[in-house]
């Protein structure tokens, strides 16, 4: 063969390796957002590295001093960074539900996410002519499967405007723009009037939150009284042990990696709740038995992270994608490996459920 055909043989081939790549193995789990298109948010391509610094070395601090400083009040824009830093490569690589939910034999990641999301809707009796309040809504994926599963209207809120604008082209895409609207906002200080919403659930957002009280405060002052209020709350169970030097290196992982200002103790939550003025309906830690492991989609992955770590080098030398992705990449593997930590010696759950009322009448 000759050298001339020779090259051009290899230089199809090898275009057709990089199309394959990228194009066919492309997201992990659901198509519609490809490698080549990962963007960082609404932060300029030249300041993605440096946006990354200063997520890092906020958040990896211990959390005593993250809620020292400005009393936690500059917590809520470093939680806008990160969804700004995190928000394609969450859709990438894991889909548009922002969440774990329990793995269920013979069902697919997929079902026993919408499974999980219409739990939710179960619990607050959402239904149809309902206005139904979604608290930290990411790009909308539990907010789509709770509007079409219980025929609610629902509004969702979000700290981070890029995720409106992709949770508002979901929705149209979906067919559900009327029935699902997207609100940017604080949800420690939310853009709605008292008494004006049927329910309300938050998935796997209010760990975000410096003080439970002040979002749990919020909720019920926007509910209308005798509606219900469910979350999914991340938490550290009884089983963790603050003596020990492994449990709190998982627990400060899981933190750094999520922007979490500190996680709570189980046994907290519904104290909380109350002491806002709840009535506690239920609580339960949705992730054990016979509940099937959450955490194994995480672990099963390893193959996949080292395919996206090569893509996202890759794209990052190939100036497709902006330089810092391959740090928060990096990132966020090392927190899915303390989240599976976590979740395999069980001192961590990210679905520890609770169903509050707010009362008929407001105690005096
Ligand atoms: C509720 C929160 C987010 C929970 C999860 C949706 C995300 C937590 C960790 C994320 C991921 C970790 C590893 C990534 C992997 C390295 C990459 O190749 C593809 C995406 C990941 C799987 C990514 C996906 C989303 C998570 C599982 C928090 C923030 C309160
Ligand atoms: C892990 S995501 C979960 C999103 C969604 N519940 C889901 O399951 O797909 C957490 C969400 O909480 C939102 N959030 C965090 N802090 C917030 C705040 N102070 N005000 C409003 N939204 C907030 C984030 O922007 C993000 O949308």
């Amino acid at each position: 063969m000759e050298v001339s055909t020779a090259m051009w043989t290899a230089a199809v081939v090898g275009a057709a390796v990089i199309y394959w790549f990228v194009w066919v193995m492309g997201a992990a789990e659901v198509k519609g957002k490809r490698a080549v298109n990962l963007k960082m948010g609404s932060i300029t391509r030249d300041k993605v590295q440096d946006k990354y610094k200063q997520y890092w070395s906020f958040f990896r601090r211990p959390k005593e001093d993250i809620a020292a400083a400005s009393d936690g009040d500059d917590v809520p824009a470093f939680v806008d960074t990160f969804y700004n830093l995190v928000t394609d490569i969450y859709e990438w690589g894991w889909g548009q539900s922002f969440h774990f939910s329990p793995s269920l034999p013979g069902r697919s990641h997929r079902e026993a996410t919408r499974l999980h999301e219409e739990r939710a809707a179960d619990l607050i009796a959402a239904r149809p002519g309902q206005r139904v309040l979604d608290v930290g809504c990411g790009v909308g994926g539990p907010m789509r499967a709770i509007a079409a599963h219980s025929g609610a209207h629902v509004v969702g809120i979000t700290i981070n405007e890029y995720q409106v604008a992709r949770a508002r082209a979901h929705n149209r895409k979906a067919g559900l723009h009327d029935r699902c609207e997207v609100v940017c906002g604080n949800f420690l200080e939310m853009p709605f009037a008292d008494a004006s919403f049927d329910g309300a659930y938050s998935i796997e957002a209010t760990c975000h939150a410096p003080r439970l009280e002040d979002v749990y405060r919020e909720v019920l002052r926007v509910l209308k009284p005798g509606a219900l209020y469910v979350s999914y709350e991340w938490v550290t169970t009884a089983l963790y042990r603050e003596d020990d030097s492994r449990h709190v290196e998982t627990i400060r992982g899981i933190e750094a990696g999520d922007a979490l200002p500190g996680l709570r103790a189980q046994h907290e939550v519904a104290a909380v709740a109350r002491q806002v003025g709840f009535e506690v309906v239920e609580e339960r830690d949705l992730a054990l038995l016979p509940a099937g492991p959450w955490w194994t989609r995480l672990m099963m992955g390893r193959i996949a992270y080292w395919r996206n770590h090569l893509l996202v080098s890759a794209l990052t030398a190939l100036r497709v994608a902006p330089k810092g992705v391959v740090e928060v990449h990096e990132m966020l593997y090392e927190t899915a490996r303390h989240l599976s930590d976590g979740g395999q010696t069980g001192i961590f759950t990210p679905m520890h459920m609770i169903l509050c009322r707010k009362p008929l009448v407001a105690p005096s």
